[in-house]
């Protein structure tokens, strides 16, 4: 899926997001995307199917085949056009060289074959066929010659072609609105779609061998029409039973594919689980990689047996196919023989169609194979277009308006429910946050604050009432220029591969340069972090790349606290910004706080209640509604959930201390 897979991308190609384990199912299933409620990694498996399998099944048929092979062909041609145009230009005229010299070929043969069973002295007919054999010659040369050039053209396009389908895709992702990612089967569809730019590879390859195969059918179809009309539909007949086979097979396969989907799904989860550094101390301390390596086996099983079942279908489409064709065939040569044995054809014309005719069937079984393949790949294709289509469908389309560092910031009336969710995350929520201002968030887990703040941001947008900044809905404002004017620490912060400066200034520096980048590194402890790293600010942190250095979870938390101090962003929001950091750190940002508030709206989240004190206002929430609100004097002492988390906090510190 597309989402930053991990709080770890240097642990996580970017380019596999398959592997991510947010998208794992088995690992959550109340995030599992799927077409049903899931509890389970079986119920998983099962929902995922018959959606999928259903889509599948729409327009499998040999007529829809053959309606989808232009289109596909021309869409192949248009993503090459796009690409490379001067190599589309040459793949053409190779083409219908090739074919041209192709039907010259075949005319030369029964020339040849006419010069040399004329009546006349043995060397007078070698020398008349002599020429026409050495055009023969050349032109099945400069056809070699240009089936090397055209492999080589296809070769050069077929990464262009994968390149610009991974790009549009890509954006289609990153174009969504945060919410997409919530949809029931968005990352499934995500993961089809990346497996059509595998396929996308194939396309340029399978066209030209297509078309290859098209030009030297037709060249040797108009030879053969012009040596006997009978000859071209028996060919067309014998032809028949091996396409309808190609297309029940590349069916099969393909139902296979869809079929074992979820299940490889699992497989790619559980691989990743079994081998990340970040799981392999608990694969270990847990002992659970019996248990795990047990269910790999499970789902690897049921993928071979279905495999296995569409293995054997093949066969035995394939085997009556062969026997169809051949029976074709051999009427087609028992029909030249009876020609060629009554006179109605000359042995010369014979000849030639002997060489037309493998010709022509060499150009039929290519077509029927290499359009079944193309067939195939356009089907996988559909996902990617699929998945293009509702990222679409799902874009960031809000207002134009451009916020400035904002002033105040409310919401009103505010609800969110996850698509697809039952109940609502937030219920009603009203708050008010103007510049200068530091308002904490609490309450227990799962009660709606990151969900809360994410509104704030305008990271996703309400599903009931208003989230306003400085009066107007954040669904009018600009998206990007409101992210512009955010700063967010969230709770699973990324840790982006790049350089200690790069992860602080975003590749956004300030005017002023390094000095704000240790300023913000300051004022969160990383200088300390930058101070121990061997090239500074330089330091590449990405432990799996060369030269890499590895940070722990707490330093990490420092760099993504200065990264959201660094920014210019007028409302900063802090998603337990704290939660791995020594008390000597996290005090220091703290205590730095009030003055980060001058000309910044601050939202705090946070599980350890004397934090809040820093707090102008706090807001209570249970159950996704807002329970409480006031400052942390009143809160702390007046009865109600604050006071009593922030007592049971208190009493544990003091049973610790018995
Ligand atoms: N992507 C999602 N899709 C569906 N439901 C979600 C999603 N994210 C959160 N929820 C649900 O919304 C509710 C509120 O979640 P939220 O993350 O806002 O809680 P929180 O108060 O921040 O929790 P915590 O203290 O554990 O971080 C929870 O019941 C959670 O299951």
């Amino acid at each position: 899926m597309p989402a930053a897979p991990t709080a770890d991308p240097t642990a996580t190609p970017v380019a596999t997001p398959t592997a991510d384990p947010a998208a794992a199912p088995s690992a959550d299933p109340a995030a599992a995307p799927s077409a049903t409620p899931t509890d389970s990694t079986e119920d998983y498996r099962v929902a995922l199917v018959p959606d999928d399998k259903a889509a599948a099944e729409q327009g499998m048929t040999g007529t829809a085949m053959l309606r989808r092979l232009p289109r596909l062909i021309r869409r192949t041609l248009g993503m090459a056009w796009a690409v490379d145009r001067r190599s589309v230009t040459a793949l053409f005229l190779c083409q219908t060289l090739s074919g041209l010299l192709g039907a010259l070929g075949l005319f030369g043969v029964s020339a040849a074959i006419a010069a040399v069973t004329a009546p006349g002295p043995p060397a007078e007919r070698f020398s008349a066929a002599a020429p026409t054999l050495l055009a023969i010659a050349a032109a099945a040369g400069l056809r070699a010659l240009l089936r090397i050039t055209v492999t080589g053209l296809s070769t050069r396009l077929s990464p262009r072609i994968a390149r610009r389908a991974e790009l549009l895709l890509l954006e289609a992702a990153t174009g969504a609105e945060l919410a997409a990612y919530d949809h029931p089967g968005f990352n499934d569809r995500w993961d089809a779609a990346e497996r059509g730019i595998e396929m996308s590879k194939e396309l340029i390859v399978q066209v030209q061998q297509l078309i290859y195969s098209a030009v030297s059918l037709l060249a040797a179809a108009g030879v053969l029409a012009a040596l006997h009309p009978a000859l071209l539909p028996l060919l067309l007949l014998a032809a028949a039973p091996q396409g309808y086979a190609a297309v029940r097979e590349a069916r099969v396969h393909y139902q296979a594919n869809v079929e074992t989907f979820a299940d490889r799904r699992i497989l790619a989860a559980l691989r990743w689980f079994l081998v990340d550094k970040e799981t392999a101390g608990q694969v270990r301390s847990d002992t659970i990689a019996p248990f795990l390596l047990d269910r790999y086996q499970q789902a690897g099983a049921r993928v071979d047996r279905t495999c296995d079942r569409a293995a054997w279908r093949c066969v035995r489409i394939s085997l009556l196919g062969s026997l169809a064709a051949g029976a074709g065939a051999g009427l087609t040569w028992g029909s030249l023989a009876l020609l060629l044995a009554t006179g109605r054809m000359s042995v010369a014309a014979a000849g030639a169609a002997v060489f037309a005719l493998r010709t022509a069937a060499g150009g039929l079984s290519g077509m029927v194979s290499y359009g079944a393949a193309l067939y195939r790949l356009g089907l996988h294709l559909d996902d990617w277009d699929r998945f293009i289509a509702e990222a679409a469908g799902r874009r960031i389309a809000r207002g134009t308006a451009v916020p400035p560092a904002p002033l105040l910031v409310e919401a009103k009336d505010v609800s969110y429910t996850y698509p697809g969710a039952e109940q609502p995350a937030l219920t009603g929520a009203d708050l008010r946050l103007g510049r200068g201002e530091i308002l904490a968030v609490v309450g227990e887990n799962g009660s709606g604050k990151s969900t809360l703040v994410k509104l704030l941001a305008g990271l996703n947008l309400p599903t009931g009432g208003a989230v306003r900044w400085d009066g107007v809905d954040t669904r009018e404002l600009d998206a990007h220029a409101l992210w512009r004017q955010t700063a967010m620490v969230p709770q699973d912060f990324a840790r982006w591969p790049v350089t200690c400066r790069e992860n602080i200034t975003l590749g956004q520096p300030a005017p002023d340069g390094d000095a704000a980048v240790l300023r913000a590194a300051a004022a969160s402890g990383a200088d300390q972090v930058v101070a121990g790293l061997r090239s500074g600010l330089d330091t590449l942190l990405a432990r799996e790349w060369l030269g890499g250095v590895a940070l722990s979870a707490g330093q990490w938390q420092r760099l993504a606290v200065a990264r959201a101090f660094h920014r210019p962003g007028g409302l900063l929001v802090l998603d337990e910004p704290t939660s791995d950091l020594d008390p000597r750190a996290e005090h220091r940002i703290f205590s730095g706080l009030r003055e980060l508030a001058g000309d910044r709206a601050i939202v705090l989240v946070t599980h350890n209640l004397a934090n809040t004190a820093v707090a102008d206002r706090i807001v209570v929430l249970e159950h996704g509604r807002v329970v409480q609100c006031g400052s942390f004097a009143e809160l702390s002492t007046a009865p109600g959930l604050f006071k009593e988390l922030h007592d049971l906090q208190q009493d544990r510190t003091l049973v610790g201390l018995r």
